[in-house]
């Protein structure tokens, strides 16, 4: 058996905590032969419900699941932590768009990417799904002096599992089938997600789809607004959706990237694609046999794509500058 590694979870007694929490512990993320420990982080006022959550979590008797420590103590949250979950936050209700949470979310992070940086392990990786959740991971990393910018992202792999799931219901395929789905940009109503390099069984989107005034009129608008629709149909926002892209996105990051494919992830942009160098954008990209990752290089970006994605960064960038007090230097 491995030595136990610590993964840290904000909002842990939250909806997607909730769906979240258990498939750490089963060994669906990091393996089964891997004990894992959790460290689960709360608001004060939420720590009754986690008592609850720790109490379910004993009467799975996980055989990988050794200590579980519920706190509302950041440094006792992130202690040692070699993942951190940021998912907790404020979900936005109907009528309300992500980057509206700005305010009231963003300056969770800067005291969470200062503890990080104290308390977490010299490996740890940490990654944002509280909205927004780019620039929340902005905030974050920013806070977080001496940890590695490499080591934060954002989830923008549900806008993928939710681009790839679209693409395969309209080409009557599985959507096993569709690969080389990237989203760019902000987890929001901008982002791109870019068909003319998707596949479908090896063959490109737009051979398999010809119809152009759907991908464009109809797909991209869907995957942007799915969030949305989610929260008009359920009352609240995706949770088990939501969760399981968390887990998609760990194990993508953590296991090598399949020949030829790339996966969406926000990460700090080094210029690649023109992306403002500094912002936390999704890209492609593929995670190396060493468990280093890289910006997938040389993905065609058309006129058509380069307008979207330059959109999507504009947001950001207005973003940053919503929230500059919260970013030290
Ligand atoms: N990136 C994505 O694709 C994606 C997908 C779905 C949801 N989200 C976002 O994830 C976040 C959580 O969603 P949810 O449905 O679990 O919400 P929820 O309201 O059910 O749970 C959030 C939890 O966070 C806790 N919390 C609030 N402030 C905290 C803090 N400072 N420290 C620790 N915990 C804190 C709350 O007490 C609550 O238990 C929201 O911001 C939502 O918009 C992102
Ligand atoms: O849309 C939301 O506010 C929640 C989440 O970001 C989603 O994409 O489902």
């Amino acid at each position: 058996m491995k030595d136990p590694i610590t993964i840290s979870v904000t909002g842990a007694a939250g909806q997607i905590g909730y769906a979240l929490l258990f498939r750490i512990a089963s060994g669906a993320v990091f393996g089964p032969d891997q004990p894992v420990n959790l460290r689960l982080i709360e608001i004060e006022p939420a720590l009754p419900a986690l008592d609850g959550v720790v109490m379910e979590l004993d009467d799975c008797a996980f055989p990988l699941l050794r200590e579980v420590v519920p706190t509302a103590d950041l440094a006792v949250g992130f202690s040692g932590a070699n993942w951190a979950l940021l998912v907790g936050s404020v979900p936005r209700k109907a009528g309300m768009e992500r980057g509206d949470l700005l305010g009231i979310n963003g300056k969770i992070f800067t005291g969470q990417g200062q503890a990080i940086a104290a308390n977490a392990a010299s490996d740890v990786r940490t990654l944002v799904v509280g909205n927004p959740c780019n620039t929340n991971a902005l905030i974050a990393m920013a806070n977080a002096d001496g940890v590695p910018n490499d080591r934060f992202f954002a989830m923008t792999r549900l806008d993928e599992n939710r681009a790839k799931s679209q693409l395969a219901t309209k080409a009557g395929v599985h959507h096993s089938q569709v690969s080389n789905l990237c989203i760019w940009g902000n987890h929001s109503a901008t982002q791109y997600p870019d068909f003319t390099n998707a596949k479908i069984d090896g063959k490109p989107v737009t051979e398999v789809i010809t119809d152009r005034a759907w991908l464009e009129g109809e797909f991209i608008p869907t995957v942007q607004q799915r969030g949305a629709a989610i929260i008009k149909a359920r009352g609240a926002s995706s949770a088990a959706s939501a969760a399981n892209a968390a887990i998609d996105t760990v194990v993508s990051l953590c296991n090598p990237t399949a020949e030829g494919d790339w996966h969406s992830v926000g990460v700090c942009s080094d210029g690649s694609y023109g992306i403002a160098e500094g912002i936390i954008a999704s890209m492609p990209i593929r995670t190396k046999a060493d468990g280093s990752w890289e910006v997938v290089q040389g993905v065609p970006v058309d006129d058509f794509s380069r307008g979207k994605i330059d959109a999507s960064v504009a947001e950001l960038l207005e973003e940053r500058e919503a929230v500059k007090d919260l970013i030290p230097g």
